[in-house]
């Protein structure tokens, strides 16, 4: 998947925010790949942005292993969609509502900070829900192999409320593979989760990209999850300003103290004032989370 000049503006006039500033960015296939940034920087939109739920201002979204039905391997072709290196590719901003609905459901896998799970239906019914909302049947092989590679043998006739948090979420990664989608993107995947859930969340969700060649995109605010990805892009004011490879989660962790310090920066000098009133640092920065010492070992 690559962004392209990926410029994205909410309102207008004094009302103008440029969430997105140009982003120019290419994620490869088969890799884990984390979002960092303050709040406000732009995550969410470019996540947004990416996955076809928020349409750009200008520039170009381009999938690549997809055709413009959104169906992985499709030879068909159209204005919308072309072939780079034999790869086919689809530009998702030349899409209408209903070809970006079907490209969603079939080739773009979602995790939820809140699991998002049926609470009346199974384990295994929830994982299988989105093959049984087209009338098709799962491919068990895969099934199993999900299964298997997320630790949910023995949990998949339990419902929601039988199981642990972690054990939620793996069942909503499961749920996100099993449509074999072209990339996931993963929205604070451990945010409702204590530290070792979250651990075992991400040890798993670094399985399915090392095992099944998923490529994910995981938005986070905890530089140790970051630290289970194989990239790492820091985001701030709606462009990237750092990009790291295998990220330790101290070198997250200080590229987002830099981040928030730079964020305090103004408003200290704006406190020290001809009237002598004092530099006033915000009480709880940006990213406080992202200063811990890790909790939860990879
Ligand atoms: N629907 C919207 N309408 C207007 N402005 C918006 C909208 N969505 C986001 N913004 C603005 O765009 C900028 C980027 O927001 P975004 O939600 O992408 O940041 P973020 O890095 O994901 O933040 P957080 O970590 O708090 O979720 C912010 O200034 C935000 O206020």
């Amino acid at each position: 998947m690559q962004a392209v000049s990926l410029v994205k503006d909410y309102g207008r006039g004094e009302n103008l925010v440029h969430a997105l500033r140009g982003v120019d960015v290419a994620f490869q296939r088969g890799r884990f790949t984390a979002i960092m940034g303050p709040s406000g920087s732009g995550k969410s939109t470019l996540m947004h942005t990416l996955a076809g739920l928020d349409s750009a201002t200008s520039g170009r979204v381009l999938l690549y292993g997809v055709g413009a039905d959104g169906q992985s391997g499709s030879h068909k072709r159209s204005a919308q969609s072309g072939s780079s290196d034999g790869h086919a590719f689809v530009d998702l901003t030349k899409l209408n509502d209903n070809q970006l609905t079907l490209l969603r459901r079939h080739s773009i896998g979602f995790i939820f900070q809140s699991f998002n799970l049926l609470p009346m239906f199974t384990a295994e019914q929830n994982i299988v829900m989105p093959l049984t909302l087209e009338g098709v049947k799962p491919d068990r092989a895969w099934f199993d192999l999900l299964i298997s590679t997320l630790g949910l043998q023995g949990r998949t006739n339990h419902r929601p409320s039988e199981l642990s948090g972690g054990q939620q979420q793996r069942v909503a990664i499961a749920r996100a593979l099993i449509t074999k989608p072209a990339i996931v993107f993963a929205d604070e995947p451990t945010g409702n989760l204590d530290s070792v859930s979250s651990a075992e969340v991400l040890s798993f969700l670094k399985r399915s990209v090392r095992e099944l060649g998923q490529t994910v995109i995981m938005v986070t605010h905890d530089a140790v999850a970051a630290s289970y990805a194989d990239r790492a892009l820091v985001f701030a004011d709606g462009r990237i300003v750092a990009d790291e490879n295998n990220p330790s989660a101290e070198r997250m962790s200080e590229l987002m103290t830099r981040q928030a310090e730079q964020v305090a920066l103004p408003i200290a000098s704006m406190g020290s004032d001809e009237q002598g009133s004092q530099a006033r640092v915000p009480d709880d920065p940006p990213f406080a989370d992202a200063k811990r010492p890790a909790q939860h070992a990879r």
